[in-house]
């Protein structure tokens, strides 16, 4: 998006669907200034927009369609303000009372004041408006439901000493460095809110707890993991964080040095850590498992038969919402049945959470991952659940990389693009050469999709199935899947 003013806008261009050029009025809002409007929709980041009877839009902090408010005017810019709400005159239906305490003042989320209903609503929207700008149109949206509350296994919470010495735990605010001090999160997971007042009480008797950057927690079926950001060594600290550990019986690791940290677990120098595990039940998956290449395959009254258990280590990605990760592979073993025979490759695999499932259905999968050490993970994940997947590491932002790895397979019956933020876009412009017949893409963000979804429609491919997933209910963040067919 073009710079409007000199400061950015302090929301992401995503949430700007309302920046509708209409000719700007001589009698201007200021900064202060309030004003009745009544809002016509949500942006995609969910903010409600309105327009001025001068015709200049208004982004409004938790305001709702329909809803008639007074705002105040916080930042004014040539083509919109950016409002909060002074006082609701009208409520939506679908306004409900936010169940997190602190809503509005802590950043996490951004919907809560929606019911679950129009938030799933408002994420179809938005994932229809962006293809329709890229003048694809959708069919229906299918959604894949998971847990309203209580979801997130790894989170980051920033640490700050307050002008009187107080030790603050949480979320920046809304378009804000402040840290919001929290003492419990909705959207974390119990284990990770258990943590919450002894971390607390922890950092409140550390000597030099401006020294800690941040805390990240992250919690699996097996164990809780604290990852402190030690900006210097400092002794007495280190111990007390040591007995914490003990006392809470988590695994703690710390990032030492300020400017290249480095890890250490349990006071050892160390970069990777302790291997922690993911599960993902292959009869919710909806898959038998295909007896294994490699070895005979468990015996059938064997758990390790009936689930797949992925490596991994802190800092490698973990998708954050279990539940609904399950349901994600779920839904993707439904689109592309992987059978004995099949060719397919998993780009931007990780640590193998789509390869391992379409192995074990017996398809024959090559992964590629950027990061070297989690192409590791992948084979060693491969092994321990005696299944054969080819995984290696490439870029795949660079085009000439993607042509070179899909040219070495005389045949793919289908791909599956699971990119970060950035989208895949050097992989979708140079697919439609190699007559794939299917790909399914994971996002987490709907731009770059649509994008790319153009690129793929452009090369003979056709949109054939949309799901939306809740992995950050309550939030603005939107995962979506898409099945794209080859036509020519
Ligand atoms: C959204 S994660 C998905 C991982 C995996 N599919 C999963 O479900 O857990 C994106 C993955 O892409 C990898 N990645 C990021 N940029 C990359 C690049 N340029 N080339 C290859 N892999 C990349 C990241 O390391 C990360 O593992």
């Amino acid at each position: 998006m073009a710079m409007l003013g000199k400061r950015r806008p302090s929301r992401p261009a995503s949430g700007h669907s309302g920046l509708v050029r209409k000719p700007s009025s001589k009698a201007e809002q200021k900064e202060g200034d309030s004003t009745t409007l009544v809002v016509e929709r949500l942006a995609h980041d969910g903010r409600g927009v309105a327009h001025t009877t001068a015709g200049k839009t208004v982004f409004i902090d938790q305001a709702l369609p329909g809803e008639h408010v007074d705002v105040a005017v916080q930042v004014t810019r040539k083509r919109y303000d950016e409002a909060h709400i002074k006082n609701r005159l009208t409520s939506s239906e679908q306004r409900v009372e936010p169940p997190c305490a602190y809503f509005g003042q802590c950043g996490g989320c951004d919907l809560q004041h929606l019911n679950l209903t129009a938030q799933r609503q408002h994420k179809r929207d938005v994932v229809t408006e962006l293809m329709a700008r890229q003048g694809l149109t959708l069919g229906p949206i299918a959604a894949l439901d998971g847990s309203s509350e209580h979801y997130r296994r790894r989170a980051r919470l920033g640490v700050r000493v307050d002008g009187q010495g107080n030790v603050l735990l949480g979320f920046r605010a809304p378009n804000s460095h402040r840290l919001i001090d929290i003492e419990q999160c909705y959207v974390l997971v119990p284990a990770l809110n258990e943590l919450m007042l002894p971390l607390r009480q922890l950092l409140a008797t550390l000597e030099a707890p401006r020294l800690v950057g941040h805390v990240e927690l992250l919690a699996t079926n097996e164990a809780t993991v604290v990852l402190v950001r030690q900006l210097k060594a400092h002794d007495q600290d280190m111990a007390r964080w040591q007995r914490f550990a003990e006392q809470q019986k988590i695994s703690l690791g710390t990032w030492l040095g300020r400017e290249t940290p480095v890890l250490h677990w349990n006071g050892a120098r160390n970069n990777t850590g302790p291997a922690l595990q993911d599960v993902l039940n292959l009869e919710e998956l909806g898959i038998q498992r295909v007896k294994s290449l490699i070895n005979d395959p468990p015996s059938s009254n064997d758990e390790g038969s009936k689930q797949l258990t992925l490596r991994f280590f802190p800092g490698d990605f973990l998708q954050v919402n279990a539940e609904v990760n399950q349901k994600m592979v779920a839904q993707v073993l439904a689109w592309l049945k992987p059978a004995p025979g099949q060719q397919l490759v998993d780009l931007f695999a990780g640590v193998g959470n789509f390869s391992l499932p379409l192995a074990a259905a017996g398809a024959q999968v090559a992964a590629i991952e950027g990061n070297p050490a989690m192409v590791e993970r992948i084979t060693a994940n491969a092994d321990a659940n005696q299944l054969e997947v080819h995984a290696r590491q490439a870029d795949l932002s660079d085009a000439s990389t993607v042509q070179m790895l899909l040219s070495e397979h005389q045949h793919i019956d289908a791909i599956v693009l699971d990119p970060p933020r950035s989208g895949a876009e050097a992989v979708c412009q140079v697919i439609g050469r190699y007559n794939i017949p299917r790909v399914a893409y994971i996002s987490c963000d709907p731009a770059t999709l649509a994008r790319d979804a153009a690129h793929l429609v452009h090369a003979g491919y056709r949109v054939k199935q949309v799901a939306v997933a809740d992995m950050f209910l309550h939030t603005a963040h939107l995962e979506t899947l898409m099945l794209f067919e080859y036509e020519g």
